[in-house]
């Protein structure tokens, strides 16, 4: 999958040079591109913000250089394997956005190219988006019902979540099917050695050996957590 993010912040990314995503890179599982908005902004100062239309506080993303560098992404996407979606899919960071689930990542993950739009201030010009969603697909996306400021964090939370579902790229696949919200529930609790610390010793059913009984405790013992912590989570 390649993937490029667009943003003032290239230094935000270098955390996707860590851990499983650095080794997906490095194994060429994930071809990421992290391009400077400024880059894009041809006035001297390289400007990429100027004061709300209408008034208003704060400042609003300029459209130019948007154009500008995803127009420079787009040019250079090339054809999809066999199965994947041709048209790059454009991700912007959005408190307006849909909600990002593991539902969404897996979908995500089938995507042969992925652009993330990241913007900071108080937004971008509603035109990119309009110009962008009419010449392709483009989707507003939230990482969840807080405000950050900028897209940032959301879009390495994002990367991090669809790259992990990537065929080679988590040692072992079975971690990724009983995980919280894959089956709809939340995650029962782990425990490893010692089999005893600090008087408080790990459920005896995990030392029995009965598998049949571990995997029916594990069940059970992800309803309850379910039913206390997200009970929306079980609504039909
Ligand atoms: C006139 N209006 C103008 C907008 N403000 C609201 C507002 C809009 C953005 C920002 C900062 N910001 C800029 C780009 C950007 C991208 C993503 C996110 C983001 N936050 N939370 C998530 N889950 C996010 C995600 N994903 C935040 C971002 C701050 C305040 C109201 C008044």
């Amino acid at each position: 999958m390649r993937i490029d993010v667009v943003t003032i912040f290239p230094g935000y990314f270098d955390a996707l040079e860590l851990s499983l995503m650095g080794k997906a890179r490095d194994r060429g599982l994930i071809d990421l591109r992290v391009h400077d908005l400024r880059e894009s902004a041809n006035d001297k100062h390289r400007t990429v913000d100027d004061t709300p239309t209408g008034g208003g506080a704060g400042m609003v993303m300029k459209p130019e250089p948007w154009a500008q560098a995803l127009d420079g992404i787009l040019a250079d996407s090339v054809g999809a394997e066999p199965g994947e979606s041709d048209e790059p899919l454009i991700i912007f960071p959005s408190p307006a956005g849909e909600v990002f689930t593991q539902a969404m990542a897996r979908e995500l993950a089938s995507e042969a190219h992925l652009v993330f739009g990241c913007g900071r201030y108080e937004g971008i010009d509603q035109r990119v988006f309009d110009e962008y969603g009419e010449r392709g697909r483009v989707r507003l996306v939230s990482i969840g019902d807080y405000v950050l400021n900028g897209g940032e964090v959301a879009s390495i939370a994002m990367i991090e979540a669809i790259g992990r579902l990537l065929p080679g790229v988590v040692g072992n696949p079975d971690s990724l099917v009983e995980e919280s919200h894959e089956d709809g529930l939340l995650e029962y609790p782990s425990y490893t050695k010692p089999a005893e610390w600090r008087g408080r010793r790990v459920p005896d059913v995990l030392l029995s050996g009965n598998h049949a009984a571990i995997n029916a405790w594990r069940h059970e013992q992800s309803l309850e957590r379910t039913r206390r912590v997200r009970p929306d989570l079980l609504d039909d």
